[in-house]
C-alpha cells in the first residue's frame, strides 16, 4: 500500500504550515492546520471508484433535469388537449433511474469513505509502531489511540458528508443554472444574488468550523490519554482514595471537548437559517417577480413552473455544498492531527539516527559502510561483522559514552566499559544512576550524544536496528507481558519455536509447573499488562521470551527485582545456564543477584566509578563496599 500522501507533493513543513488568517486555529494547539489537498491525496488511492461515483451522478443529474422537462411537456400537452401518457412514462423512467442510480453511488461512496479510514488507519499504525522512542516519551498514549479511532472516522465524514455528492450535485447546479438563464435571465439575477451572500457566509463561518473542529479532536485525544493513565494504574488510584479526583479530572477534560462542541453546533446553528433563508429568499423572490411577469404575459405558466423547479434542482446541490463545506472543515480539523504524526520521522528515517557512514570515527576499525545491509539479522545469527581494532574478546563496549535525555541534563558522563565476549557483566549503583539508560543506547533506542556504543567493534549505529536487535535479548525493568496467550509472548521474538522448545525455556525459569496447572497451558490467556500472573511471573516469562530468541547478547534490567527468595535462586540458575556460551549485560540492586558475575561496574551518577569482581570491589570501592553494607552482604 501506499501511503496517502507523498512528500513529493507535499512537503511537511510547507504543506501544514498555517496559511491564512481564518485557518489558523486561534485555540491552544500547535498542530498546523491541514489543507484540502491533503484530504484529496487520501482520495487518489480510490480516484476509479470516485471517477464511477461522479459518472453516476452525472447521468442521475442528467435524468434529473430532464424531470421538469418532462413535466414542462405534460402541462403542455394537457393544455394543447393532446395525448401525454408516452410523455408520463418517460417521466416515471427517469424518476426511478434517479433513485437506482443513486442507490449505486450511495454504496460505492460509503465503501469508498471505507476505504480511506482503512487507508489512514495503516498509514498511521504502521508509522506509530515506528516512531523513535523519544516521541513516545514525549507524548501521551491514549492522545495516540484517539487519532487512530477518533480522527479517522472524522475523515470519513468528508465524503460522505457530500464531497462527492456536491461533485455530481454542481452538473446538476450547472445544468439547472443554465435552463434557468435560458428560460428567464431576470428571475435568475434574483435568485443568484441571494445565493451569493449565503455562499459568503458559509465559507467564512467553516473556518471557524475547521479550527474548533481541532480544539475539539485535541480535546477529545486528552480525555483518551486520561481514561488511559487512570485505568493502566487503577489499583494505585484506588488504593490512594484518588478515584473521585481522576473522575473530576476526566470529567474536566470531557467538558472541554464538549464546550468545543457547543461552540461548533452555535456556528452550524447560524450555518443553518443562512442557507434556509436563502432558499426562502430566492424562492420568494421568485414568486412575486415570477407571478407578477406571468400576469403582464412576459412568461407563460408553464415556464414559470419550469423555472420554479429548476430552482429547487439547484438549491438541492447548493445544500449539499454548504454541508460538504462544513464537514470538509471538520475532516481537515480532524486531518491535522493525523498528519502531525505522519510527518514525524519514523526511526528508521530519523536523520539523526541514520546509519553513519564510513567517515565515522570506526573507519578507523576497518568498517565498510553497510557491511550489515545483508538484511535482518534473525535472532542468533552470528553477526557478520568484520574484524575490528576492539580486544578480541570485546562483544559490546562503550566508548567514552555521554548522553542526556534533556541536552542540558547528561544522564551519562564519558562511560567506558567493555563487555568481554562470553562474559557476565554486572551493573550496580545508586538509583537514577543510569544503569537502565545504559541498556536503552545498546538497544538504540536513543543516540549518544558523544562517544560510542559498540557491538563486536562496531558502532551500533552503523548497523541496521533489526540486524542490531536481532543480536539481543532484552528484558526490560518492568517486564512487560502483552495481552494474549502466553505462547503469543514467547514466539514475539522466536516465531518459529516449536512446543517443546517454548516449555524447556519455561522449565528453565521455574515457570512450567504455573502454566501446567491450567487446563490452557500455553495458551491460556493473560490479559493488558500481564493481569493474571504476579509480577515475578511476568518477570520470568519476559526471560524465558528473551531465552527463546536465542541471541548472542542478553540485556537483563534488575529481572530478579520482584522474584521471592526460591525463585530467585531459581532464576539465578536459568540466567546462569543461559549466560553459558552468551554474553549478558544486567543491571541488578541486589548485589546477591550479581556477586557471582566475572565483572561488576559501578555506576554513580552517569559516571563509571570503580569495575572489578565482587571481592576486588569490596576492597576498593567505598561506593560498593556501602551498597554490600546495606544489604547485609558483609
Ligand atoms: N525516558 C526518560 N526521559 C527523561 N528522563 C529519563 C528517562 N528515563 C530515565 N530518565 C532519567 O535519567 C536518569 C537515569 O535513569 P535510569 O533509569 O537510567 O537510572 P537507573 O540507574 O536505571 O535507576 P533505577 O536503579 O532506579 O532503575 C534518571 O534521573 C531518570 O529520571
Amino acid at each position: 500500500m501506499t501511503l496517502p500522501y507523498s512528500d513529493a507533493d507535499a512537503p511537511p513543513s510547507e504543506a501544514h504550515a498555517p496559511h491564512s488568517d481564518t485557518d489558523a486555529p486561534p485555540f491552544d494547539t500547535d498542530v498546523p492546520a491541514a489543507r484540502l489537498r491533503d484530504l484529496l491525496g487520501y482520495l487518489r488511492a480510490h480516484r476509479s471508484t470516485i471517477a464511477v461515483v461522479v459518472a453516476l451522478s452525472v447521468v442521475g443529474a442528467a435524468f434529473s433535469l430532464a424531470q421538469p422537462l418532462a413535466v414542462n411537456a405534460v402541462i403542455a400537452s394537457v393544455g394543447a388537449g393532446e395525448p401525454f401518457g408516452g410523455t408520463v412514462g418517460v417521466l416515471v423512467g427517469l424518476v426511478l433511474g434517479s433513485g437506482v442510480l443513486g442507490a449505486i453511488g450511495l454504496y460505492l461512496l460509503e465503501r469508498t469513505a471505507e476505504g480511506v479510514v482503512l487507508d489512514a488507519r495503516r498509514a498511521l499504525v504502521r508509522h506509530l509502531l515506528r516512531l523513535p522512542v523519544r516521541e513516545y516519551d514525549a507524548r501521551r498514549t491514549g492522545d495516540l489511540v484517539s487519532r487512530v479511532g477518533s480522527d479517522t472516522t472524522m475523515v470519513r465524514a468528508a465524503l460522505t458528508g457530500g464531497l462527492v455528492d456536491a461533485l455530481g450535485g454542481s452538473l446538476v447546479f450547472v445544468g439547472a443554472l443554465v435552463a434557468m438563464a435560458i428560460l428567464d435571465p431576470a428571475l435568475l439575477g434574483i435568485t443568484a444574488a441571494v445565493i451569493a451572500v449565503a455562499v459568503v457566509g458559509v465559507v467564512i463561518a467553516s473556518g471557524r468550523i475547521q479550527a474548533l473542529t481541532q480544539a475539539s479532536q485535541e480535546a477529545v485525544g486528552a480525555v483518551a490519554a486520561g481514561v488511559e493513565r487512570a485505568l493502566s494504574a487503577i489499583r494505585t488510584v484506588r488504593a490512594a482514595n484518588a478515584t473521585e479526583r481522576e473522575v473530576a479530572r476526566l470529567e474536566a477534560d470531557a467538558t472541554d471537548a464538549y464546550g468545543f462542541g457547543v461552540r461548533i453546533a452555535r456556528v452550524g446553528a447560524v450555518l443553518w437559517p443562512v442557507s434556509g433563508l436563502a432558499v426562502q429568499g430566492a424562492f420568494l423572490g421568485v414568486l412575486g417577480v415570477g407571478g407578477y411577469r406571468v400576469a403582464s404575459g412576459t412568461i407563460t405558466v408553464a415556464d414559470l413552473v419550469t423555472f420554479i423547479l429548476f430552482l429547487f434542482m439547484m438549491l438541492m446541490p447548493l445544500g449539499q455544498f454548504f454541508g460538504a463545506v462544513t464537514t470538509v472543515r471538520s475532516a481537515l480539523g480532524a486531518l491535522a492531527r493525523i498528519q502531525e504524526i505522519l510527518d514525524l520521522p519514523t526511526e528508521e528515517d530519523d536523520p539523526a539516527a541514520a546509519p553513519r557512514a564510513a567517515t565515522s570515527d570506526t573507519s578507523a576499525s576497518g568498517v565498510g559502510p553497510g557491511h550489515g545491509a545483508a538484511g535482518p539479522g534473525a535472532a542468533g545469527e552470528p553477526l557478520d561483522v568484520p574484524p575490528s581494532l576492539e580486544p578480541a574478546d570485546a562483544l559490546l563496549s562503550f566508548d567514552d559514552v555521554t548522553f542526556g535525555y534533556h541536552p542540558a541534563r547528561p544522564v551519562l558522563r564519558g562511560v567506558s566499559l567493555v563487555v568481554p565476549r562470553g562474559s557476565t557483566t554486572a551493573i550496580v549503583g545508586p538509583s537514577g544512576a543510569g544503569k537502565s539508560t545504559l541498556l536503552a543506547l545498546v538497544e538504540r533506542f536513543y543516540e549518544p550524544d558523544g562517544g560510542a556504543v559498540r557491538l563486536a567493534g562496531t558502532d551500533v549505529r552503523e548497523l541496521p536496528r533489526a540486524v542490531l536487535r536481532g543480536q539481543i535479548g532484552y528484558v526490560e525493568q518492568e517486564a512487560p507481558v502483552l495481552a494474549g496467550t502466553i505462547r503469543e509472548n514467547l514466539l514475539m521474538a522466536a516465531p518459529a519455536a516449536d512446543e517443546a522448545r517454548c516449555r524447556q525455556v519455561l522449565a528453565s525459569v521455574n515457570l512450567l509447573e504455573r502454566i501446567d496447572e491450567v487446563p490452557e497451558g500455553l495458551d491460556a490467556v493473560v490479559g493488558d499488562d500481564g493481569a493474571g500472573l504476579s509480577g515475578g511471573e511476568r518477570q520470568r516469562l519476559a526471560i524465558a521470551r528473551a531465552l527463546l530468541g536465542a541471541a548472542p547478547l542478553l540485556l537483563l534490567d534488575e529481572p530478579t527485582a520482584s522474584l521471592d527468595s526460591r525463585n530467585e535462586q531459581a532464576m539465578q540458575h536459568a540466567i546462569r545456564s543461559a549466560a553459558e556460551g552468551r554474553t549478558v549485560l544486567i543491571v541488578a540492586h541486589r548485589l546477591a543477584t550479581v556477586a557471582h558475575a566475572d565483572q561488576i561496574v559501578v555506576l554513580d551518577r552517569g559516571e563509571v566509578v570503580a569495575a572489578g569482581t565482587h571481592e576486588a570491589l569490596l576492597g576498593s570501592s567505598p561506593l560498593y563496599l556501602e551498597l554490600a553494607r546495606h544489604q547485609l552482604l558483609v
